[in-house]
């Protein structure tokens, strides 16, 4: 029997790129997941072993960051297209290259704020208790959002934090703070015009996401949730639940590039893992929640 190298191709695959543009401040967001595979005469990679006519999937990724700086304003195809050349041109044995772009849409709620657009899942969960009498009912409803997720592109540090011999991240001034939101507030009674009542939070949550300086997402958070009980008197408390989506600044630093630089405008969004806060925020004489939660070991 005789074998023989097929079809091949290889490349990096979902290339978070996040680019700022901060030339003013009103920022604006690009956000992007890219492809990239190389086709063409690799067959030596595969068959001896021999690396030297491959381009690592590592500079792939990088040029897909470095060019998100340079040719990331318009559009994603035009884009891609100048990533594609660079690519097919910085490796001899390539004959074909092929970029996929995935770009999700953020809607604007602050000269520095987005949410992602058609974000936020509506939520309710209520608990019926029957009382003593016939048509005596003990309702408790909670509402929530789920999956809203939100992005300030500056207006964000995070220092002084305690360090140990563990300790790496630097301090910093300026970051992007990112979460996929989820909260769920308790209303105290049933009266209530419910869909009026949700678009009031919602607006509430983003509006004072935006409009916070943010010393830490769970700072964040708290101004978040005595806003939303501020706003709504009807509300007992909120119980948020925050993964802090981290997003790092891509360092240009070390390419061999002339005058590329990084000044807050290209960010790798980190898949997994992410910061976790969470925390509840509750009026002190908020009624008692009795079975509101769905907090049995196991139970939804
Ligand atoms: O807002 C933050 N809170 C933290 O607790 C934390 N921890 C961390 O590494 N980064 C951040 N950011």
């Amino acid at each position: 029997m005789s074998t023989v190298l097929g079809m091949n191709q290889y490349g990096k695959a979902e290339t978070r790129v996040v680019r700022i543009y901060r030339d003013t401040p009103m920022h604006e967001i690009r956000d992007l997941n890219v492809s990239t595979s190389l086709r063409g005469d690799f067959d030596r990679a595969h068959t001896i072993g021999d690396q030297s006519m491959i381009m690592p999937t590592d500079s792939q990724k990088n040029t897909a960051f470095a060019y998100a700086k340079t040719h990331g304003a318009d559009s994603i195809e035009d884009y891609a297209i100048a990533l594609g050349k660079r690519l097919v041109t910085a490796t001899p044995a390539a004959r074909q290259v092929r970029v996929r772009v995935q770009e999700y849409a953020w809607d604007r709620i602050g000269d520095h704020s987005f949410v992602r657009r058609g974000g936020g899942v509506r939520t309710c969960v209520v608990t019926i208790t029957r009382g003593d009498a016939r048509d005596e009912w003990d309702t408790q409803v909670l509402t929530g959002v789920e999956d809203l997720v939100v992005l300030n592109s500056t207006g964000s540090e995070f220092k002084g934090f305690l360090k140990d011999e563990y300790t790496t991240l630097p301090e910093t001034d300026d970051r992007i703070l990112a979460t996929s939101l989820a909260a769920t507030w308790r209303h105290t009674g049933t009266g209530v015009d419910w869909n009026r009542s949700y678009e009031a939070a919602v607006t509430t949550l983003l509006r004072t996401f935006a409009g916070t300086y943010s010393r830490a997402l769970q700072e964040t958070l708290y101004v978040m949730g005595v806003a939303l009980l501020e706003s709504q008197d009807a509300l007992a408390e909120v119980r948020f639940s925050a993964p802090n989506k981290h997003h790092f600044l891509v360092d240009f630093s070390d390419f061999r590039v002339n005058g590329l630089t990084n000044d807050g405008e290209v960010f790798n969004a980190a898949d997994r893992p992410c910061g976790l806060i969470e925390a509840q925020v509750i009026r002190d004489d908020a009624p008692t929640a009795r079975d509101a939660w769905p907090a049995e070991p196991g139970f939804r």
